[in-house]
């Protein structure tokens, strides 16, 4: 906690951390081979090691956050409190309650003795009087406290903060380098002895153009500076949500149709291999290249050349950490961590191999590979030390060379399977273009065997590999950019880029090019088909999206049941009507009443329901008749994206949160659910027709009478509240609204002109600002927008239609394809062909939008 500093000398005298010898997480894992170098290594004095298991907390646990200060933990929790619905137990904060005098005033007038003695009386007091519902932040550095946080390792999370040099040296305003670098590592030494997690924070880099953010010109929007945290909050609940119990935090749960199937539950999936090198130096852009994948691998080759691993900051233990950090702050895809453990280890090698593998499931990764040939007891704890990182077990030398067909790579699948791993990954280098063919008798062999299955990853790598590597099932290793050299590789370098090897499966037959539509009385206009064209040919995929105008839905049904359809976003005016169509509509569609998406459905299960989950997916990109339509509204889930995007940690969702509807027409529908959604209990709706606001309203009631839905299990009321006129005040007991969404039209439709609505300016008196979102994008400058960009320094943000078009448009290219949609390139793709109602691009203004097209929710 700010003020209570204490010197360098005194965080680093033997009070400090006595239980480590330079080990990490010590001794989690040890290779049984090598009982003499272990016994050489027992730290003194002896506090018995943390096991590195990492137990199954349940949702309502206690966690605790330590780290050294400036590490940036008060804010975290802070962040994390209103997700997780926990309070926040700062123990320098009950220090001085409890004692009337601050840590460092209370050591200067009792002794350290003494302070070190209550320093552990009021911690363990903490501990188990809040075992549940709380996140404790601490910041103390005694041994009494290390072995207090030891033992709530066993039973709560609890996470090591780390941060950069540069923002830890800034906050303890320390001139010297060499001393901060020093503290960071015995404050490791001491953390990793006594904690299960470590969570990499990594700090804003504040863009250039941040000026012309503050300036809040014409059409700025959601990267406004109150935004600033924004990544790291999403980066901090994304840790959370991998290490609670899924479902833990909903309102952070994604509503993306793919986030939620696995990738090896998909077919054709791959993982983005980028060197852990190149993500720390920051050199390559590695963000731009995640187009068409599904996981990024983190690949750390340099075990073989490293020193000691152990006990120095530039060690692979922290670059591991950071750089996992850093992609999870980048992208919402699933890391998978691969520490390559060289064709010959020594022993060293091997037990370094195996203390960075337990310090690896200490990040949550979402998968993590292990090498086969270790000992099977190593290999055992291993697994059964994750909490919900997948394990795959992994085999590959590059001197290897035995043919598929050799009983070994069987063995080696039985062994994963045997010891409990989640897939199994096979590679091996080809020597002929026949290798690629033998494989596909080794696949045969293991899809006959009986029990015991796991999914399994198997292919040839090289040059000569890439054959297979293209028809692999899944999370095929690709790369980030064509390879133009051959190369002899020791390593499993991907030859392929993902776009090739989607390529492939088009030119092959394996897949169909299909058509795809927007459907609308006038969709001539839509930014639509620029979007999907955009993000289609990035991945490789051949489709071809067309707007097409019809007075009547009859007249675009030759074109649904076309046997190459493959999908259609519904515009203006059918978004009801087309429910009629549909066989079978999400429950989202089914409760708003109204359908965006259109998918034709080829394959029906058995009893002639539709497919649902990875199923669904099973027969996309294959031509052959429309057997029946499925319909899925993908409106709300772009304003549910919206509204995590522009709202600040500051405007966290609590309990007394307000929102605010403007229009009770589809639009206005899907914003009311996706405001149930985030866990908005109390919306407000004002319509110039009061009578249809009460239909909105009623519609709403409704549902939450019959209890179908997920919103409604949260036993609280939803209150509505109708304004009958802008003159009405805001009810005097109740908190002022913190998210706004106009869904009325933002120009002229035929005689009727542009509404120009403006808030009442008493409404928007919540003293945290909030965001307003404007639905619209024919005009960028409504009188509300600018209203919110005039209430920028009271932290209001600004977000409209061009926001709004891809998120909707992402989950939709998924529903069309099942790829993940390359987001930046949907978004860029917008903001560039972007024209107003009189044909004017505001490429200059949108400019800053486009540099700042970052990854931000799920
Ligand atoms: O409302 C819209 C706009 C849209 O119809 C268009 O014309 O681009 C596409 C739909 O998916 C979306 O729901």
């Amino acid at each position: 906690m700010a003020g209570v500093k204490r010197s360098l000398a005194a965080m680093m005298s033997n009070e400090g951390p006595l239980s480590v010898d330079g080990r990490l997480r010590p001794y989690a894992f040890i290779s049984s081979n090598s009982e003499s170098a272990v016994t050489s290594r027992t730290p003194t004095p002896p506090l018995t090691p943390t096991s590195g298991k990492i137990p199954g907390f349940t949702s309502d646990a206690s966690l605790a956050l330590v780290g050294l200060r400036g590490s940036g933990k008060s804010t975290l929790a802070i962040m994390a409190a209103s997700a997780l619905k926990k309070k926040v137990i700062n123990v320098d904060v009950v220090f001085q309650s409890v004692t009337g005098s601050s840590s460092s005033s209370f050591k200067q007038v009792h002794g350290n003795a003494e302070y070190q003695r209550r320093q552990a009386e009021v911690l363990q007091e903490i501990i188990q009087q809040n075992p549940t519902g709380s996140i404790i932040v601490c910041p103390w550095m005694e041994r009494n406290v290390q072995i207090l946080l030891r033992q709530f390792t066993t039973t709560n999370p609890v996470i090591h903060v780390l941060r950069d040099l540069d923002a830890i040296q800034g906050h303890l305003k320390l001139t010297d380098k060499t001393k901060v670098r020093n503290l960071m590592k015995m404050s490791n030494l001491f953390y990793r002895s006594c904690t299960n997690l470590e969570f990499f924070n990594v700090s804003e880099v504040r863009e250039k153009n941040v000026e012309r953010y503050e300036i809040g010109g014409r059409g700025s929007t959601a990267n406004a500076p109150y935004l600033a945290l924004k990544q790291a909050e999403r980066h901090f609940l994304k840790f959370l949500s991998l290490v609670y119990p899924s479902g833990t935090i909903p309102f952070f749960e994604s509503a993306f149709p793919l986030a939620s199937i696995a990738p090896e539950d998909r077919n054709f999936t791959y993982c983005l291999s980028v060197h852990i090198q190149d993500i720390l130096s920051g050199n390559e852009k590695w963000e731009d290249s995640i187009v068409g994948v599904d996981a990024i691998q983190i690949f750390v080759n340099n075990l073989a050349t490293a020193r000691d691993p152990i006990g120095d900051t530039d060690d692979l233990t922290n670059r591991i950490t950071e750089a996992t950090g850093i992609v999870r702050r980048s992208t919402m895809l699933p890391i998978l961590l691969h520490i390559k453990l060289p064709d010959v280890p020594n022993n060293r090698i091997v037990r370094s191999y195996l203390d960075l593998l337990s310090h690896s499931l200490s990040l949550a990764p979402e998968m993590l590979t292990v090498d086969l040939r270790l000992d099977q007891s190593d290999l055992a704890r291993i697994i059964s030390s994750k909490s919900r990182s997948k394990i795959i077990g992994s085999y590959f030398i590059s001197t290897d060379v035995q043919s598929w067909d050799s009983p070994s790579w069987a063995s080696w699948y039985q062994k994963a399977c045997q010891l409990g791993c989640d897939m199994v990954r096979l590679v091996r280098v080809a020597k002929s273009m026949e290798d690629n063919f033998v494989i596909s008798r080794f696949k045969s062999k293991i899809s006959s065997l009986q029990s015991n299955k796991i999914p399994l990853i198997a292919y040839n790598s090289g040059y000569l590999g890439r054959h297979s590597s293209c028809f692999n099932q899944i999370l095929t290793l690709v790369a980030s950019s064509p390879v133009t050299q051959v190369q002899e590789r020791i390593a499993p370098f991907p030859y392929i880029t993902a776009k090739e090897a989607t390529n492939a499966l088009y030119a092959s037959f394996v897949y169909d090019a299909m058509k795809l539509y927007v459907f609308g009385a006038n969709v001539g206009y839509s930014m639509s088909p620029a979007m999907h064209n955009a993000a289609l040919s990035s991945c490789g995929i051949p489709h071809y999206y067309a707007p097409y105008s019809s007075d009547s839905l009859k007249g675009v049904e030759h074109l649904i049941y076309d046997t190459h359809f493959g999908g259609a976003s519904i515009g203006l005016p059918f978004k009801v009507e087309v429910t009629t169509l549909t066989k079978y509509l999400s429950p989202h569609a089914r409760a708003i009443g109204a359908a965006n998406t259109l998918i034709p459905i080829r394959q029906l299960k058995s009893d002639g329901t539709i497919p649902t989950g990875s199923a669904l997916f099973a027969g996309i990109n294959r031509a052959g008749p429309v057997l029946a339509l499925y319909g899925e509204n993908t409106d709300w889930i772009g304003i549910r994206a919206c509204i995590r995007r522009g709202l600040s940690p500051a405007n966290a969702v609590r309990p007394n949160t307000w929102g605010l509807v403007i229009g009770a027409g589809g639009m206005a529908r899907a914003a009311v659910y996706a405001m149930l959604q985030v866990g908005i209990k109390n919306i407000a709706i004002y319509n110039r027709t009061t009578e249809n606001a009460e239909k909105l309203v009623s519609h709403f009631q409704k549902l939450h009478k019959e209890g179908e839905q997920n919103f409604l299990t949260d036993d609280q009321e939803i209150r509505f509240h109708i304004f009958n006129s802008l003159e009405e005040p805001w009810p005097s007991d109740q908190r002022y609204p913190s998210i706004i969404i106009s869904c009325i039209p933002t120009h002229p439709i035929g005689n009727t002109p542009s509404p120009e609505f403006r808030l009442p300016d008493v409404w928007m008196a919540n003293q945290t600002g909030g965001v307003i979102i404007e639905l619209g994008y024919k005009t960028l400058n409504t009188p509300l927008l600018k209203q919110a960009r005039d209430g920028a320094s009271r932290g209001w943000v600004a977000m409209d239609g061009l926001d709004l078009l891809p998120e909707q448009g992402c989950a939709q290219f998924e529903l069309f394809t099942g790829r993940r949609a390359p987001r930046r390139v949907m978004r860029r793709e917008i903001l560039e062909n972007y024209r107003d109602e009189y044909g004017k691009s505001h490429l200059e203004e949108l400019q800053y939008r486009l540099q700042s097209t970052v990854e931000q929710d799920s």
